[in-house]
């Protein structure tokens, strides 16, 4: 696929290759694929604020929207201190993919600031915010792209999102953002709905391997919003969670750990540290402690070429977007004894429940926390039999047979509309 691009870097290459294995397998002709797998749109904006101290500080923010042939594009908002072009535009193919195999009617986006929210005060990052947004106006809308949370952010900034779009259009959009406060438009259940739909699936993989959740023990990578809603979950099932971390600590204990109390030491002091420091591991060796399920649910590119062959789990659920290199792919297709949930499948909970929370503010029209989650574990269970079942049919990995789902979906949904000639 011969294409001059801006996007590159490590994550883009990552959702590259993907792309190329699973057009590969689909026999996607060569002319097909640039169209399939390159940005319609990217924004980069500048955001200026001035600080508590009084010095202005300047951060950039990105948005990217795959494709918009389906609909508008849907994704979260990452602010993190690494983030760029690249990593965001491979976020937003993934989201593409994901949105299809779940058969929502969205192309993918996502957006971030290269920013370390946990470096600004709550006015510092309320500004930014707030500035953010006020870039994207031209660029966004509820029937255009529809922003939600991501890694460093919440629901507190996804209210910020909304009242400042609102104030430009100088009336309540509350189907410009999802994953907002119940109290502001935000649905039942999308606060919980990744880690939920995580265990959901964790669920399901251990009905199909005879394993006993009273019997499992599980370590989680990364304990925000998706990885202590997964854990907690998991536990209240009967798993016993043996490792938890985050950026500033990873610990590990084969007896297990109590994550509700975690997460309300999480709560209270924002971080890990300080929890159980007795029981810290160095954040590699967490990876490969014997366990039944690994979670990771934080950044991208954990499980690569140097630990796919070490880690000891029987099922590898992928609650982070794109934690498993190409390379860890190639070393685990030759490992039959992990059975891995890819992250396009695992934690697409997060943008079904932000679909439902669309539908009810544009009809204004809100369901109970029951319809949330009995539709929520209906589309979740549809995805899993079809990935299982083109696995199997295939003899090709759940990766693969997930991504040529979604892909298949997108391509087709292009071919039918037409190239302009
Ligand atoms: N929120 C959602 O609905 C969805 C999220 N996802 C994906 O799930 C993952 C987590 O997102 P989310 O829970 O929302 O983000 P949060 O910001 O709520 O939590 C991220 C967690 O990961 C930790 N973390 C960050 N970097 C590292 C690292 N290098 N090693 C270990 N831990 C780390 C953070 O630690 P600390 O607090 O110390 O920074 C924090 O505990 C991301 O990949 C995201 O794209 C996927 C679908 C939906
Ligand atoms: O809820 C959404 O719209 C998107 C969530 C997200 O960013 C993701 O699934 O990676």
């Amino acid at each position: 696929m011969a294409h001059q691009s801006i996007f590159g870097g490590p994550v883009f290459d990552m959702a590259r290759q993907q792309f190329e294995s699973v057009a590969d397998i689909l026999e996607i002709p060569d002319h097909e694929r640039g169209r399939l797998l390159y940005p319609k749109r990217a924004m980069v904006v500048t955001c200026p604020i001035i600080r508590d101290d009084g010095q202005v500080a300047v951060f950039e923010g990105y948005r990217v929207q795959h494709h918009l042939t389906l609909g508008p594009t849907k994704g979260g908002t990452r602010f993190a201190p690494n983030v760029d072009i690249g990593e965001v535009a491979a976020l937003a193919v993934w989201m593409s993919w994901k949105c299809a195999l779940a058969g929502l009617p969205y192309g993918g986006a996502k957006g971030g600031i290269a920013v370390d929210p946990r470096l600004l005060s709550r006015r510092e990052l309320e500004i930014l915010s707030r500035r953010y947004m006020q870039e994207m106006i031209p660029f966004v809308g509820p029937h255009t792209d529809v922003m939600a949370p991501d890694l460093g952010t919440n629901e507190q900034v996804m209210a910020w999102f909304m009242d400042t779009y609102s104030m430009y259009q100088g009336r309540t959009v509350t189907e410009i953002v999802t994953g907002k406060p119940v109290s502001t438009g935000g649905t039942l259940g999308r606060r919980d709905a990744t880690g939920n739909g995580v265990a959901h699936l964790i669920g399901r993989a251990m009905l199909e391997m005879g394993m006993d959740p009273r019997h499992a023990t599980a370590i989680i990578q990364g304990f925000g919003n998706v990885g202590s809603v997964s854990a907690t979950t998991l536990d209240r099932q009967g798993v016993t969670i043996t490792g938890i971390s985050d950026r500033t600590i990873a610990l590990y204990d084969p007896k297990g750990f109590d994550v509700e109390k975690a997460a309300e030491y999480v709560a209270e002091h924002g971080v890990l540290k300080g929890f159980a420091d007795q029981a810290e591991i160095s954040p590699d060796d967490l990876l490969i402690q014997p366990c039944d399920i690994l979670v990771p649910a934080a950044v991208e590119q954990v499980i690569t070429g140097k630990n796919a062959g070490l880690i000891k789990c029987r099922i590898l659920a992928e609650a982070a977007n794109g934690p498993t290199t190409p390379e860890a792919d190639a070393i685990l297709a030759q490992r039959p004894d992990v059975f891995v949930i890819p992250d396009i499948l695992c934690n697409a909970g997060g943008v079904i429940v932000s679909y439902f929370e669309w539908v009810q503010d544009l009809q204004q029209l809100f369901w109970n926390e029951d319809e949330v989650l009995e539709r929520l574990y209906q589309i979740m269970d549809r995805g899993f039999d079809e990935v299982r079942r083109l696995a199997a049919r295939k003899g090709i990995s759940n990766r693969n047979a997930a991504l040529s789902v979604g892909v298949e979906r997108v391509r087709n949904a292009k071919n039918t509309r037409g190239l302009f000639p």
